[in-house]
């Protein structure tokens, strides 16, 4: 990219989460990613360097090793005139969702992240030009705690996504809760996997986004109660799924086409189309925890009906969500086994404040940190150095539970696909994809004490508001129902 001829005019809004903003180029499939701050908290140029060298390096040279190398893109860090960065914070300003506005897009650097457009990428250098669709999905935890730490039973009995849903409408943040619930997404099971993708395209929340060359066309933009239009949605649809028009419109075509979307997402899913160095590196077996939340609306209903066998079928261990879940299976202790260890180093830094760069609290975030995070096991020795480990693997993990999943669709015609290129087929229709993480920005240190204090706010409501108020009738088909059988098998 030649920084000097920069127009503002060329980018365009994108989007943005808590901590960054992204312009998209209007012709080329790249965008620019821009740090965040409050209002008169602005960091040093110096700062923004380094945090932007962290992400990338930690990208590089970290969840690559967990992810697999196809599916990360860490970008690189670009500086830019800062009359261009100016101009373009003012014009994509109108965009922006107000409640995105409590902090605004670094302008005095002149650093940001130049990465793919991921929502135009094209699989395997297709002409730019080719339709392309695409999901991103913020998938969140996938599992239930295991550890021993855990204080309240309930932990153990549903997840923390479906008591935080109660928490969130209750705060305003959204109006209604969602019936997605991860443990049914990460569970493998295609009748579960469908039924928590049919959720999220309810109730997309900050969780579904859908992508139409490079277009926004489905998902929350500013408003809490956002509806959700699938008649809408399948017009847009309906030439990707049936080309030929085949297919007439009203209800009966829009749930066609959505089913179809459903499908095309779960089978790239679960597609394994990378490996990774941590490949191997199984943190728990998938088996040692719950694999259904109590509170899912898919398990409630299974137990309304009486069936007593929840599948969980297990995902293949090279696709994307595997990977993600083996990552977000870091947290091993709970935020309660973990916080008296994060107090541990505390301590240890209070005493030796000079030691935070040896023990690479901040980074670098290198090959020997992530060699440190390998070592597992859990038996506690006293040491900082164990307390350390557990933090960084936590902080890891933390990471892996906020990241988002991006898949881009593009269809192609059958003497196009070759062997070499995954195809997802559809009714009437045949998709070439590709499927990336984004968003692995590790969690800060310092959020530690802020995840002990959430994590208590999210049980207590949850305790005291609905698990209180529950259906008695409800709470009995479950302990009948507590023996249930788990079917385990390989897709
Ligand atoms: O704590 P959670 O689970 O609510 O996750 C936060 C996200 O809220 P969500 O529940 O996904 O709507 C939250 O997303 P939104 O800003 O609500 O879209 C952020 O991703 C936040 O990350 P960070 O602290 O800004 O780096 C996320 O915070 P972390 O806990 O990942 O630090
Ligand atoms: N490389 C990319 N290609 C296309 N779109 C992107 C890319 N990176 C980010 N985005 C879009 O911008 C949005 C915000 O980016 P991102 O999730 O990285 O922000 P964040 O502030 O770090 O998020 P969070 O609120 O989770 O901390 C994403 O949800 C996605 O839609």
């Amino acid at each position: 990219m030649e920084v000097e001829k920069m127009d503002e005019n060329e980018w365009k809004y994108h989007g943005e989460g808590n901590q960054s903003l992204v312009v998209s180029h209007c012709q080329r499939c790249v965008v620019l990613r821009f740090l965040k701050s409050p209002p008169n908290q602005n960091k040093t140029p110096e700062e923004i360097l380094h945090h932007l060298q962290n992400i990338v390096d930690f990208g590089k040279h970290v969840m690559k090793q967990f992810f697999g190398e196809n599916y990360v893109h860490h970008g690189e860090i670009i500086q830019l005139p800062l009359d261009f960065v100016r101009q373009l914070c003012l014009k994509i300003q109108p965009e922006r969702p107000e409640c995105r506005c409590d902090k605004d897009m670094d302008t005095l650097s002149g650093y940001a992240m130049c990465l793919p457009n991921l929502t135009r990428l094209q699989p395997f250098r297709l002409a730019e030009h080719r339709p392309i669709l695409c999901i991103e999905i913020k998938p969140k935890c996938g599992f239930i705690p295991f550890s021993s730490h855990v204080s309240q039973e309930i932990k153990h009995k549903v997840c923390r996504y479906c008591m935080h849903q109660h928490l969130k409408v209750a705060n305003g943040k959204w109006k209604r809760p969602s019936k997605y619930c991860p443990l049914d997404l990460f569970s493998g099971n295609k009748q579960r996997m469908h039924f928590a993708l049919k959720s999220l395209l309810q109730e997309a929340q900050n969780n579904l986004k859908i992508f139409k060359n490079g277009e926004l066309i489905y998902g929350c933009k500013d408003d809490q109660d956002c509806v959700s239009d699938w008649n809408e949605l399948a017009r847009h649809l309906k030439p990707f799924f049936f080309p030929s028009n085949g297919l007439v419109s009203g209800p009966h075509c829009t749930r066609t086409i959505v089913k179809e979307l459903i499908h095309v997402i779960t089978m790239a899913l679960l597609s394994s189309t990378d490996t990774c160095r941590a490949g191997d590196m199984k943190t728990v077996p998938i088996s040692q925890g719950r694999s259904y939340c109590e509170a899912s609306a898919f398990n409630k209903e299974l137990v309304r009906n009486g069936k007593h066998k929840l599948e969980s079928s297990g995902l293949p261990r090279g696709c994307l969500l595997y990977k993600t879940l083996q990552a977000q299976m870091l947290d091993m202790l709970d935020i309660e086994g973990l916080y008296p260890l994060y107090s541990r180093v505390e301590q240890y830094l209070e005493e030796f404040p000079e030691e935070r760069s040896t023990l690479q609290i901040d980074g670098p975030y290198n090959e020997a940190f992530y060699e440190k995070l390998l070592d597992l096991s859990l038996e506690d020795d006293g040491t900082v150095a164990f307390a350390l480990t557990k933090v960084q693997q936590y902080r890891i993990a933390m990471t892996a539970k906020d990241c988002s999943i991006m898949i881009a669709l593009s269809p192609c015609l059958q003497d196009e696909c070759s062997e070499q290129r995954p195809v997802v087929l559809t009714s009437k229709s045949r998709f070439i994809f590709s499927v990336s993480v984004l968003d692995l920005d590790l969690k800060p240190y310092e959020s530690i004490p802020h995840q002990y204090k959430l994590d208590g706010e999210i049980v207590n409501y949850y305790l005291k508001n609905v698990q209180a108020k529950e259906d008695p009738v409800m709470s009995n088909l479950f302990k009948e129902n507590e023996d249930c059988t788990l079917v385990l098998h390989k897709v």
